[in-house]
């Protein structure tokens, strides 16, 4: 959605490395907010992406408008079932119907044979894969790691918006992420879960809205560690209006299994 950090420059990096030609698209796509302030304020920087674009070897910045994006789109259905009833999806009424809607018109419309993601988004992932295969596009699905800050935050165009004060807060998330991930391996994910939230809860900044210990593959909510393979921790939290995602993926050696 533009506004490029090197979070985005990573992907544009790799997807480079193993391609003869590279397409991004920068388009705020206006069907997958549900916060109309969010998309009104979203950073919105073309010019200054577009060199940063030339930077890294980018070969086509697809950056259409919304009245041309959704000229001759009626209003498509998804149902994602349980993938899309946690955290994001719970929280963003009509904000993965509106992902998918936008991504299946990019990919028929760059047709690409790989599609780099970041794990910062890490159910919008998991929606994506389901939207390949219940579509049978022809391509595949590339992830990659959350780029940070020197400090640990999560980078996103939405940190932007922060005040200063709100800047030098919001590390605090990943602080909390840290401290589930430790006390997991001690204690239970009820207890560790609220050790994270009464740590938070000293910031009276942050307004947690969610975090969740949950299976890595099917994002449900889990009551033990070692029922599944891949664990992974998430949360949303708002300092002011901005709202930011933070995640980590947990495997179970690293949580003392
Ligand atoms: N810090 C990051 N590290 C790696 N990939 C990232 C990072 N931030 C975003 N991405 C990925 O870049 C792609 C484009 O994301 P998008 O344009 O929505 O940016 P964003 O920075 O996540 O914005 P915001 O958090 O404000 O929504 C997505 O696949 C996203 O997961
Ligand atoms: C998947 C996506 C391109 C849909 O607009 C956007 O949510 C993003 O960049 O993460
Ligand atoms: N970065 C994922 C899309 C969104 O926040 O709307």
């Amino acid at each position: 959605m533009g506004a490029l950090h090197e979070g985005h420059l990573s992907l544009l990096k790799a997807a480079k490395a193993q391609n003869d030609v590279v397409v991004c698209s920068v388009f705020v796509n206006p069907t997958q907010f549900n916060n109309a302030e969010d998309y009104k304020l979203y950073p919105r920087l073309l010019e200054q992406d577009a060199q940063l674009l030339a930077q890294v070897g980018c070969d086509v910045l697809f950056a259409p408008v919304a009245t041309e994006m959704y000229k001759q789109t009626g209003k498509l259905t998804f149902d994602f079932g349980s993938l899309e009833n946690v955290m994001e999806g719970a929280h963003r009424p009509g904000h993965f119907n509106g992902v998918a809607t936008v991504v299946s018109k990019l990919f028929h419309l760059v047709r690409p044979h790989q599609a780099f993601f970041g794990q910062k988004d890490l159910q919008q992932f998991a929606i994506v894969q389901q939207l390949v295969q219940d579509l049978s596009f022809d391509l595949e699905l590339v992830c990659y790691p959350i780029i940070r800050e020197e400090d640990g935050l999560a980078m996103s165009s939405r940190n932007r918006r922060l005040t200063p004060e709100q800047r030098q807060m919001a590390p605090k998330l990943y602080e909390a992420l840290q401290l589930l991930e430790r006390q997991l391996a001690q204690v239970c994910i009820e207890e560790a879960k609220q050790a994270a939230i009464d740590f938070l809860a000293a910031y009276p900044q942050i307004k947690l809205e969610y975090l969740e210990v949950i299976d890595a593959n099917t994002l449900q909510p889990i009551s033990s560690v070692q029922e599944v393979e891949k664990v992974a921790v998430c949360l949303a939290a708002f300092l002011g209006e901005v709202r930011l995602i933070d995640n980590l993926l947990l495997e179970p050696k690293e949580i003392g299994l």
